[in-house]
């Protein structure tokens, strides 16, 4: 065959594309999320990285990860999170996620909101968990989607006596999580018989496409926002990228927790790993938004400054991931762990009084 016949073979299979024939086989789904979080990190002012931290950080990371033996399993030693991996972990697992957000406050931690469970007292992210396992010991059907639609059964009210607090102060946005319920019951019931399960299998094995799946069916998880005037948003998914994560490491990559791209799932933009970040040296605050931390000011939910926090903290990860990948190329470790680790220690570090900068205040349902 001279050089200017194409291939016989190559014509049959390009003219049966051409009609409709040839479904090439689904392209394996990207979030945006990383691509976003390189774009923050491009045209950010305020937030800056620091290389030489980045790379001290990862070795220091990953040092303790393989000492305290990080893997998907340490998220069931944690005692509140369930133990059981059947469909009612899934349920349980995808209301905490919904509701996953802002546990901060600004009273002395005395009289802050928190959850008595178990003869303890349970704060922040752990006060969710608490006031979820309390209720479904008293009956109080909180995971049940049909539960969330109810509008007689699922009342604020109730809602309230589930998060209720041993102290004066009320769980913050209490409306605002009634919504994410109502919301996700009627998506259940509309598209996916009123089981989250049924999600998992929609994204039949891929992470990346069941976060789009939750960001394109729940207005509660689409956490996307513009910046710096770019017509594309910022893609930041936070609660549906620790949705599949806790689900991944619930049920430690097998059965509902099998995701053959699990590595696409990124750090998730909160307010407490920015916060152990910029302890680390890793990320630089210009001065003033240094001050406005120090000083507790409210960043407004989608403002520059917040995104440049939550972006460039999504792209300090991935630099530190890929250090690490590069120093250990048979490590384990992928964005998730090291995202798990970083929380468990700056609240470690929170817990001994020893955090060298506060977190940043946003006030929103997206984390
Ligand atoms: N980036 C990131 N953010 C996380 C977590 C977790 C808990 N995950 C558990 C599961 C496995 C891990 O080992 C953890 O034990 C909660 N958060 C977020 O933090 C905030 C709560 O802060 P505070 O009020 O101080 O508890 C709030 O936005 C909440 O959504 C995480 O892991 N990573």
């Amino acid at each position: 065959m001279s050089d200017d016949e194409a291939d016989p073979e190559l014509l049959a299979l390009l003219r049966q594309h051409l009609q409709g024939k040839l479904t090439l086989a689904d392209e394996e789904p990207e979030t945006g999320v990383l691509e976003s979080a390189e774009y923050v990190y491009n045209n950010a002012i305020d937030v800056a990285l620091d290389m030489r931290s980045c790379k001290n950080a990862a070795a220091g990371i990953y040092a303790q990860m393989c000492a305290k033996e990080y893997s998907p399993a340490t998220w069931s030693a944690h005692e509140l999170h369930p133990q059981t991996k059947d469909d009612s972990t899934v349920a349980f697992i995808f209301t905490m996620d919904l509701l996953n957000f802002s546990f901060w406050s600004e009273k002395p931690d005395a009289e802050r909101f928190a959850v008595s469970y178990r003869d303890r007292r349970w704060t922040g992210y752990w006060s969710l968990v608490a006031a979820l396992q309390r209720a479904l010991d008293e009956g109080i059907p909180i995971t049940d989607s049909h539960f969330w639609q109810d509008e007689e059964e699922c009342t604020l009210d109730v809602l309230k006596h589930v998060f209720r607090s041993c102290t004066d102060e009320e769980m913050p946005l209490l409306k605002e999580r009634l919504a994410c319920l109502r919301e996700a019951g009627t998506v259940l019931y509309e598209k996916y018989k009123c089981n989250p399960v049924n999600l998992l299998s929609a994204a039949d094995g891929s992470a990346a496409r069941l976060v789009n799946i939750l960001a394109r069916d729940f207005g509660c998880f689409r956490d996307e926002h513009r910046f710096d005037g770019r017509r594309k948003p910022i893609r930041i998914l936070k609660r549906a990228q620790i949705f599949v994560a806790d689900i991944w490491a619930c049920f430690e990559g097998e059965s509902h927790g099998e995701f053959r791209d699990i590595d696409k799932i990124t750090m998730f933009a909160d307010y407490r790993v920015p916060q152990m970040l910029n302890g680390m040296g890793c990320l630089a605050f210009s001065p003033p938004l240094d001050v406005a931390i120090r000083a507790k000011k409210d960043l407004p939910c989608g403002g520059s400054w917040e995104m440049q926090l939550r972006g460039c903290s999504i792209w300090c990860v991935e630099l530190i991931r890929r250090e690490i990948v590069r120093n250990h190329p048979e490590a384990k470790v992928n964005a998730i762990l090291i995202d798990f680790f970083l929380y468990d220690t700056i609240k470690d570090i929170e817990a001994a009084g020893e955090e060298s900068i506060p977190h940043h205040r946003t006030r929103s349902i997206w984390y």
